[in-house]
Parts: structure tokens; sequence; C-alpha cells
């Protein structure tokens, strides 16, 4: 169901003691300056090892969630090192990130391994955030257009309308990521309508307007009122700024 979403990824930073006082803060902070039927719901994404803790902190049946920041594809088995979407469900994840750039870059995932990540994903009952986006030199040969729709198509696409329904999208340009350089609010939108679009002509319009689509890079406390207001931009999945207790809970007031 398509629903105002901030998610902050906190990716490879922080440590157990700093997180959890990080999300002390935000909880108060939020408890005490968000309401209206406009508000976010919040995801937190910490690394592994915080996520039990974490969730312990998040309160019960309020607008926070926890999600997780990537899973294994299989259920359980000899994998070393792994993280199945199980195991995160067990740990009272309700969201995983996938296909993040960080990822696809560093960690060679392709298409056909985001495939079999999201279908796992969605068995053991995780919101998958599917993340796509173009680099600078895509965006520069002016052809951000037709690589997000194979993104999307080879990505996503496979999807039964079913399990496509409990997906939410990420748009995020890698040139925005971490760099200080966000999209403009109209670049976002031009891109956002663009997904809806496609997501119209591979299910079917009622499947586009129920599509939860975040935009992601360098969102921060002064950017993302204006980029929220943009008709089709339904939050943020947000970086650095998640990792600062005042300018995070800007965002999540930023509706
Ligand atoms: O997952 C979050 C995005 O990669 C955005 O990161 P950023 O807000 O630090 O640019």
């Amino acid at each position: 169901m398509r629903q105002h979403l901030v998610a902050g990824n906190w990716k490879m930073n922080m440590t157990y003691q700093d997180g959890l006082a990080l999300v002390s803060e935000i909880t108060n902070m939020v408890a005490d300056e968000v309401s209206g039927p406009q508000a976010p719901q919040v995801v937190i994404c910490p690394p592994f090892p915080f996520l039990h803790s974490v969730g312990k902190l998040l309160p019960q049946g309020s607008r926070f969630y926890l999600g997780a920041q990537n899973c294994h594809q299989k259920e359980g088995g000899a994998f070393t090192g792994e993280i199945s979407p199980k195991m995160l469900a067990s740990v009272g994840c309700e969201y995983v990130i996938l296909g993040h750039s960080e990822r696809r870059q560093y960690f060679g995932e392709d298409d056909e391994l985001l495939s079999q990540k999201l279908k796992a994903a969605l068995a053991a009952g995780l919101t998958p955030i599917f993340c796509i986006g173009e680099s600078l030199e895509t965006r520069e040969a002016d052809e951000t257009f037709d690589f997000l729709a194979k993104q999307l198509k080879d990505g996503l696409f496979h999807l039964s309308n079913e399990e496509f329904d409990k997906v939410v999208i990420a748009y995020e340009p890698i040139w925005a990521i971490g760099t200080g350089r966000t999209a403009s609010s109209a670049q976002a939108q031009e891109v956002h309508a663009f997904i809806r679009e496609q997501i119209a002509r591979a299910y079917d319009a009622e499947a586009a307007q129920n599509t939860t689509i975040l935009y992601g890079g360098s969102a921060n406390a002064q950017n993302a009122r204006e980029l929220f207001a943009q008709p089709d931009v339904d939050g943020g999945l947000i970086g650095g700024a998640s990792l600062k207790s005042r300018d995070f809970t800007e965002i999540i007031k930023s509706f």
C-alpha cells in the first residue's frame, strides 16, 4: 500500500553503543514532535549485529519499523558469514534494502541474484526496499530512462502482481549518493513519474498508483520538504543524514 515512508540506512557506520543512543534520541524526538495523518512510517536499517537491540528500542505499535541492509537468497544452510531473510524476520525485521548501488558496485550483485533475493525476502514476509538508479555517466549520455526501464524490467517486473504489491522502490541516482549533490525536486519527480508509468505498463494503473517510491541521494533536513512535496515522491531512503538524530527527525517531519 502506498504510504509516506522514511528509511534510515546506516550503511557500515556507528558502533553498537552509538547506534543505540541514536535510536533512543530519534524515538524520543519523534514521539514529541511528529504526529498527524501525513506523518510517515520510519524504518531504521542498522548493521546486522545491532538489529535485535535496535528493534527492542522501537516502541511497539508505533510508526517505527526495523529493516536490514541486505540478505542472502537462501533460507539457510552452509553459507558462512551470510544472513538469511528468515533470520532477519526472526529478530523483528519487517523491511530489507535490496539492490542498493553499493551492493551492485562493490559486491557484484546483478539482476539474477537480486531476483533470487527478492523472492526469498518476500517468502520470509519481509518488505523489500528495491533500489534503482543511474550513474553520472548514464545521465550525461542522456540514457537515464532507458537504463532505469531496464533495471525495473530485469530486476523487478518478474514478480507476480501479488509479490510486486509488497515492494517499495527507491530511486537513488548514484551521482547523488553521499556526494552532497542532490537531484533537484524536478529531476526526482520526473523519474518517479516515469517509474510509475513503467509499473502501469508492466502491471496496471492501480499498481502504479499504489506503489511507494522513495528518493535517495544526499537528501537532508534542508531539501527533504521540497523533495517530499513532489506528487510522485512518497518519502526518502536516507544515508548520511540518518546518522544524526536532529537531522533525521527533521526529515521525518518534512511532509
Ligand atoms: O541508502 C541511502 C542512500 O544511498 C543515500 O545516501 P546519502 O543520503 O548518504 O546520500
